[in-house]
């Protein structure tokens, strides 16, 4: 199958070239970037050469010749072009925000008018993979989001609040340079930010409802001096205490049949580089904490995106995925 990455030039545009070297069934034909084009690849990902011989192209998505794209544009700039694509019959799954959320909450958290609205699955296969199977476009959900949802996913429907603190490596910030991201100011340090106010909890709180859940939803990232991973602590209340056994057992049976979340003691390192999400849990009674890692480029953006596509696709879910971690 010949894939179209529009935004290559980026982090998730390199990470999801990086994954598919090693696919089976797919081949990158076509990378898109406004300002490299011309430029071999392996000249903005150097980690990619005598991987790939393939050149950016600075082409319209009307001229592009591919069965299936992924958008790893910024929110807004994938409206754009996204009808386009579903309108030629091309699979796609967009890694940008435009599409996870319904129209009137993604105007209000974002703060900008739709352009071009339609609905699309919420690609978090382990909660909607019937709904990714039968779909023509996919929105890939938030690095945050992923690995907030799956912390909590089993117990969601038993909590009155949930408190999310997520720690998260700087490449989730994307690859223009910025103060925030400016080495002296995130190397040696560590930080809160957005303490109450981050445009993902609006994801969360749509996946948490959608587990028939009423619990209240707080969330606080902070921003970590590596660069990659998230690391996820979930304060699940509980409208009724449980014990360690009988939460833990919920957790594992909610997961037994999915080869990309573990039931294991989380750390950043056990899963960077991997699709997977790593989970544990530990009861005092009516309180539940929950943690998750996972890699923000993999499992919470470029991974998580060829799962969807090989969903989408009908190939093994876990080709081109079944890597593992770099310990130690
Ligand atoms: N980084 C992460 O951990 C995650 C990112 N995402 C989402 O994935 C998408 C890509 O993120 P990421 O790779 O980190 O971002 P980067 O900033 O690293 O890359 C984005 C790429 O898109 C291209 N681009 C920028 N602006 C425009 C525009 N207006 N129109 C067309 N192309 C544009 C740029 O290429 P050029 O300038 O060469 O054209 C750039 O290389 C974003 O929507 C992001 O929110 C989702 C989950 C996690
Ligand atoms: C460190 C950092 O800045 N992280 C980003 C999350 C990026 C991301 O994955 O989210 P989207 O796909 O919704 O852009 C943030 O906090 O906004």
């Amino acid at each position: 199958m010949h894939i179209a990455i529009i935004g290559a030039s980026g982090y998730t545009g390199g990470e999801l070239m990086r994954l598919l070297a090693n696919h089976p069934s797919a081949e990158v034909v076509c990378a898109t970037s406004r300002k490299q084009g011309g430029l071999p690849v392996a000249a903005v990902h150097p980690h990619l050469r005598g991987l790939t011989d393939l050149a950016f192209q600075n082409i319209d998505v009307d001229d592009i010749d591919a069965d299936f794209a992924f958008l790893a544009v910024p929110h807004t700039a994938a409206m754009k072009v996204a009808g386009a694509l579903l309108e030629r019959g091309i699979k796609t799954v967009d890694l940008s925000a435009d599409y996870r959320l319904p129209k009137d909450i993604f105007e209000k958290v974002y703060g900008v008018p739709h352009e071009a609205y339609f609905d699309a699955p919420y690609g978090l296969p382990e909660l909607h993979r019937d709904e990714v199977r039968d779909a023509a476009f996919v929105a890939n959900p938030g690095c945050f989001p992923t690995g907030a949802t799956l912390a909590v996913a089993p117990l969601a429907e038993h909590a009155h609040t949930i408190i999310f603190d997520s720690k998260t490596g700087v490449t989730g910030a994307g690859n223009t340079p910025s103060e925030t991201t400016h080495y002296p100011n995130v190397g040696d340090t560590f930080s809160a930010y957005k303490w109450t106010k981050h445009r993902h909890l609006a994801e969360m709180k749509q996946e948490v409802a959608k587990l028939g859940s009423g619990a209240r939803c707080y969330f606080t990232p902070h921003l970590l001096p590596v660069n990659r991973g998230i690391l996820t602590t979930a304060h699940i209340l509980l409208n009724e205490p449980m014990e360690q056994g009988e939460v833990e057992a919920l957790y594992r049976k909610f997961y037994e049949d999915e080869f990309f979340v573990r039931y294991q003691k989380p750390t950043l390192a056990a899963v960077r580089g991997t699709n997977f999400c790593d989970v544990a849990v530990e009861s005092e009674g009516d309180r539940v904490v929950a943690v998750s890692a996972i890699d923000n480029l993999v499992k919470g953006a470029s991974g998580q995106a060829i799962q969807n596509m090989n969903i989408m696709c009908g190939f093994d879910e876990t080709a081109g995925l079944r890597l593992a971690g770099m310990l130690p």
